[in-house]
């Protein structure tokens, strides 16, 4: 198969920085993941629920060299959020199973992630959802995204717009290095652009721009 030029582009650049990730120094990755939690925590400390109302966190379990999102996790729990995180399905799909330390995880048949062990549901079914964070290779700060590859994320993003009403913001999880300068990650049409993203020196929001974010 011939692929569109834009798409080698992206090939390209999700290779690199997979080797960049990867050859990075492990206390470094470490030290900015801790970082990057403690950025997520004080954000999500001044999220203002409803009277009465449980904030659920749609996460995710970082994986090697990914951020490490575990203590993350355990302090949004400590802090009285709901946490989900996603399961891979048929299709690129993503459904969400609710997490609280000690939850059994399993290797995803579908992807090379852990997920948790629990009744799997759809988005739709997930209440009070405040905020999304989503996993990514790098962000430019136009807001494009660069995953994994699967589209996974560009699929579930895509089914819940950010100008519903109430939708909740998604932002990035990045090191340093792969914030990006605008323009850097090439555009797909199906891509889903982010509202802003972690990094160890805290939250970027991106300006508003045309289209969903
Ligand atoms: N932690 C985490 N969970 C996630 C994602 C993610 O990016 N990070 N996903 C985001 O969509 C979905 C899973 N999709 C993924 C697809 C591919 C790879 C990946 O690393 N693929 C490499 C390595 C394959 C291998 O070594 O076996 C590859 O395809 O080369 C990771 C996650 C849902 N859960
Ligand atoms: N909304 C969509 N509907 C159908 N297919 C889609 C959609 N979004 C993305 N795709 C398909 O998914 C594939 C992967 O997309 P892309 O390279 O942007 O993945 P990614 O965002 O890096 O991956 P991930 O979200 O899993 O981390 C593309 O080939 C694209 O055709």
């Amino acid at each position: 198969m011939t692929l569109p030029a834009r798409d080698k582009g992206k090939l390209r650049l999700r290779a690199s920085l997979r080797a960049a990730r990867s050859a990075s120094d492990p206390a470094d990755r470490q030290e900015q993941a801790q970082a990057i939690a403690r950025a997520v925590v004080d954000h999500a400390g001044g999220i203002a629920a409803a009277p009465g109302e449980r904030r659920t966190i749609a996460a995710y379990l970082g994986r090697d060299p990914e951020p490490a999102t575990a203590g993350l996790l355990q302090d949004l729990h400590a802090r009285g959020f709901d946490v989900v995180l996603p399961v891979c399905e048929p299709a690129y799909r993503l459904s969400w199973v609710g997490w609280v330390p000690g939850t059994a995880l399993q290797r995803s048949v579908r992807a090379p992630v852990d997920e948790p062990v629990g009744p799997r549901r759809p988005f739709e079914e997930v209440p009070a959802v405040c905020l999304i964070l989503v996993p990514a290779l790098a962000v430019d700060r136009s807001g494009q995204r660069l995953g994994q590859g699967g589209g996974y994320y560009d699929r579930f993003l895509a089914q819940h717009p950010t100008d519903s009403p109430g939708a909740p913001p998604r932002l990035g999880v990045v090191y340093r290095s792969e914030l990006l300068p605008a323009g850097a990650i090439p555009a797909e049409p199906f891509d889903q652009r982010l509202g802003g993203v972690f990094t160890a020196d805290g939250l970027q929001r991106f300006e508003a721009v045309a289209g969903p974010v």
